[in-house]
């Protein structure tokens, strides 16, 4: 009998806890808990709650100011916390800043990029001060190039790269170290729509190659097509945090049902008026639209008085909110600085 992993597992048959590939397999990526940051009588952050799995890809998402670049800069042991702590991969950020650099890449909001080096060159250097061997360098940068789209400017003086191929060869510049953990801090602001749908096809292959990856954004609908989960963060406190349409389910106060009906809408009308959680009726050539504040359940409700009392529907449909309509509802459009 050998006592490999697989026998110690039958072992111990359900009890999925007590193995020990599966207790690692816990350990979340990001565990942070009461972090707070306090810039002399100004608290940046009030205490934050926040679990991402291993391989989740997370949107970190706030009005200017909440605290999202702040929360990354600990996590990227840049900056120490007041209180609470920030563990990245069980590894606490700032007992052992050290050990977390290994794991992490970390692409700040602004960045330098060192403009006289060529595209190969700037990588090398990046490469050469985590210690990575020169023949392992060669074969690695071709690779990184070809990940962020950069082979053909291989040879290009940085300075000479547009912003959005300057925002990608920061990216290859994270992964240098292939770290398992990417924080990246507004990766695609001031990017034009193709660049920023570049850099949405490299995150996509980052999370088919099991990284972490936590990113913020202001440009929430398309955060929403490629993250699994979103944490909504305000005036330094998180005040949501699930999967996009959990959130968008919980938070969602308001809802638009388009009813048309085959017949006998005026009354229809005066029906609806008159129901609970209804808000606001538009009428157009497309049937009543209502303006709706309740959840499913009374949506459901609604749809079963109207069929009850006889009305003759055509179609019942909820308008799509998008992930825009659920940041402006959750923060109130305000902004986060205080
Ligand atoms: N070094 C600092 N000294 C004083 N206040 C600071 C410092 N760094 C950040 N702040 C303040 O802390 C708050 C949170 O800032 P932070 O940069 O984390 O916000 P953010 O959510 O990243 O905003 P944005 O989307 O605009 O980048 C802001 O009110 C900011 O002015």
């Amino acid at each position: 009998m050998t006592t490999n992993k697989s026998t110690i597992e039958e072992m111990n048959g359900d009890n999925a806890a007590a193995a020990p590939s599966e207790r690692v397999a816990a350990v979340p990526m990001i565990e942070i808990k009461g972090l707070a940051k306090q810039f002399g009588s100004f608290h940046a952050l009030k205490g934050i709650d926040l679990t991402i799995a291993k391989g989740t890809v997370f949107g970190f998402v706030g009005p200017n100011g909440a605290g999202k670049s702040t929360t990354m800069s600990i996590l990227a042991t840049l900056m120490a916390p007041t209180s609470g702590y920030a563990k990245v991969d069980g590894i606490d950020v700032t007992k052992q800043p050290h050990e977390v650099r290994k794991r992490i890449g970390y692409m700040p909001d602004f960045f330098g990029v060192y403009d006289q080096f060529k595209t190969v060159e700037y990588l090398h250097f990046y490469g050469a001060s985590y210690g990575i061997p020169k023949a392992e360098r060669e074969q690695l940068i071709p690779q990184l190039l070809e990940l962020v789209n950069l082979s053909d400017k291989k040879d290009a003086y940085v300075d000479t790269l547009s912003r959005g191929m300057k925002q990608r060869l920061c990216l290859a510049r994270c992964l240098v170290h292939d770290p398992e953990l990417l924080i990246l801090d507004e990766p695609a602001s001031g990017l034009d729509p193709r660049a920023r749908i570049e850099m949405r096809e490299i995150l996509r292959e980052l999370k088919s190659m099991g990284k972490t990856i936590i990113i913020s954004s202001h440009i929430l609908p398309e955060l929403a097509e490629m993250v699994d989960e979103i944490g909504v963060i305000e005036h330094g406190q998180m005040i949501a945090q699930g999967n996009v349409a959990d959130i968008q389910n919980r938070m969602r106060v308001k809802r638009f049902l388009h009813i048309r009906f085959l017949d006998r809408e005026d009354e229809a009308e005066g029906f609806l008026r008159d129901r609970p959680y209804v808000n606001r009726l538009l009428r157009d050539e497309r049937g009543i639209q209502v303006h709706f504040g309740g959840q499913d359940e009374e949506q459901s409700e609604l749809l079963h008085d109207l069929i009850g009392a006889g009305f003759k529907l055509v179609s019942y449909s909820e308008a799509q909110t998008n992930l825009e309509d659920v940041f402006l509802e959750i923060t109130k459009g305000g902004d986060g600085a205080q």
